[in-house]
């Protein structure tokens, strides 16, 4: 098998994790042996499941590094052809591990994450996997304020960390315009 890097990016609530949960499937009914992993800082609805916000999981390695996940696996690896990675913009070490497995490993991964913050800011090491990758799939979800096609992640808490785990009670979904209003975004120079 030949090493391949695809991208599943997005705002919250976009169908990132049900897109990954989804050829995950793929490739179990197609023989292949698949690992999942999420960032262990994701402890929203469980410690060791990937879940998506309408209920689906699966069982996964929680990891605070990929180099911890590649420890845990052991003489295993070598036996998963793809590895399925979730909340990948928490992840320190996602470039380094992910350009290895793909070009040395022969490793196929499926990396889910957020393409932005709440300030449209990268995240973590996601958009520097973007020249690696065999493909990019950027997912739109519903705004929460008008229906129309989501880009952003809207933080509705006032807390300015630039990591704050959450859901719902968090974050909003929104369209380019809802953001701009509900942020009181001006045009340079007014
Ligand atoms: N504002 C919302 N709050 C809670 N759940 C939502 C909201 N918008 C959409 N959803 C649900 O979340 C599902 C997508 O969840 P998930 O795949 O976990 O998204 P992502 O990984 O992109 O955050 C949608 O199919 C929908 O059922
Ligand atoms: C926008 C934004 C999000 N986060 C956190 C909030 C959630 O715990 C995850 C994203 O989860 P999802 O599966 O994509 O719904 O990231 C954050 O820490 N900072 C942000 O700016």
């Amino acid at each position: 098998m030949k090493g391949q890097i695809d991208l599943i990016l997005g705002p919250m609530f976009a169908g990132k994790t049900s897109e990954l949960l989804r050829r995950v499937e793929d490739h179990e009914a197609a023989g292949r042996k698949v690992v999942l992993v999420k960032s262990s800082i994701d402890t929203r609805y469980h410690s060791s499941r990937i879940v998506t916000h309408d209920g689906h999981s699966k069982g996964c390695y929680a990891t605070a590094s990929l180099a911890e996940l590649r420890d845990s696996l052991g003489g295993e690896y070598s036996s998963f052809s793809v590895i399925a990675i979730d909340e990948a913009q928490f992840l320190p070490d996602l470039l380094q591990f992910c350009a290895h497995a793909a070009d040395f490993d022969h490793k196929h991964i499926l990396v889910a994450g957020l393409d932005g913050d709440f300030r449209r800011q990268r995240f973590g090491q996601v958009l520097d996997l973007v020249p690696l990758a065999d493909s990019v799939t950027k997912l739109g979800g519903s705004c929460a304020y008008c229906s129309s096609r989501a880009l952003f992640s809207l933080r509705i808490a006032a807390d300015e960390r630039q990591a704050l785990v959450g859901g719902a009670d968090k974050y909003a979904p929104v369209c380019r315009r809802h953001y701009t209003e509900l942020n009181e975004i001006r045009p340079a120079g007014e």
